[in-house]
């Protein structure tokens, strides 16, 4: 297994409040991975820390071989990093594809020329095909249904090129066959070679798309396996699934 992220004893305090202590997970290449939790178990707090939002007061966080603990967000995400928000919040007075084009054009392509315009916008219709919202491009992101939100959510994330997706909710309050939408597309986007992180409540959607599922609880991961064996733990069951 070739390692793509290495969280490496990593502990996180909020004043006297110990939010992470010494979390440990290593990510392969490829890897399609569900991170769950009862609600105020870390799991948002360790994204931050491992996409840079968040300083960590103990160990280490290795991307792709390099050690990226104290680089700043932006920098890991050029190094290929991305998440997308429980909350989208895109411009909604631009256009869908033009909320696309601002990533492409600032995170990727950088001082763009005006005659790479047409190559950046088809660049995002392209990212739009792919996750399954190319026939609303010229709508305006004001208008756009909940589903659709997390699919430009999606797209943003997309256009940095990320090696790894970390996905914070990303199916929160969406109808069943929204879910399963969804879930397609990331089962996409990892066959196009993006390791994925789902952080996720919903557990019937992470345990069709995991492939390996860490449980945090209270800070600490206390399971850490193939999704039938750690939804089978007497740990996760009780503090998870309270039963
Ligand atoms: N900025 C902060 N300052 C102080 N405490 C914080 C801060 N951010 C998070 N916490 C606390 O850290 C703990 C972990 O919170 P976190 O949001 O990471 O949990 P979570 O597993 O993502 O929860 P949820 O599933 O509800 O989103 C909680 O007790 C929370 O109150």
């Amino acid at each position: 297994m070739t390692s793509l992220l290495k969280v490496d004893g990593v502990t996180k305090r909020f004043g006297g409040f110990t939010a992470l202590t010494d979390v440990n997970l290593d990510i392969a290449k490829g890897e399609r991975l569900g991170l769950i939790g009862p609600n105020g178990s870390g799991k948002t707090t360790l994204i931050n820390c491992i996409s840079g939002v968040l300083p960590i007061e103990a160990g280490a966080i290795a991307f792709d071989g390099a050690d990226i603990s104290k680089l700043a967000t932006y920098r890991r995400a050029k190094a290929g990093l991305a998440r997308t928000f429980q909350i989208p919040k895109p411009f909604h007075s631009m256009t869908v594809i033009e909320n696309l084009m601002v990533p492409l054009e600032y995170i990727v392509h950088r001082l763009i020329d005006a005659k790479n315009q047409n190559a950046v916008h088809s660049e995002a219709s392209d990212l739009l095909r792919r996750v399954r919202l190319a026939d609303r491009m010229n709508a305006p992101a004001g208008q756009l249904s909940q589903v659709e939100l997390r699919k430009l959510e999606l797209a943003r994330a997309v256009a940095t090129r990320p090696k790894l997706l970390i996905c914070d909710e990303a199916m929160a309050g969406l109808a069943t066959k929204e879910v399963h939408e969804i879930l397609d597309i990331l089962m996409d986007l990892n066959s196009s070679g993006i390791t994925i992180v789902m952080v996720e409540h919903i557990l019937q959607a992470v345990m069709r798309f995991s492939q390996r599922i860490v449980c945090l609880t209270a800070g600490r991961i206390i399971c850490d396996g193939a999704p039938a064996d750690v939804m089978a733990n007497p740990e996760v069951r009780r503090a998870y699934l309270g039963s």
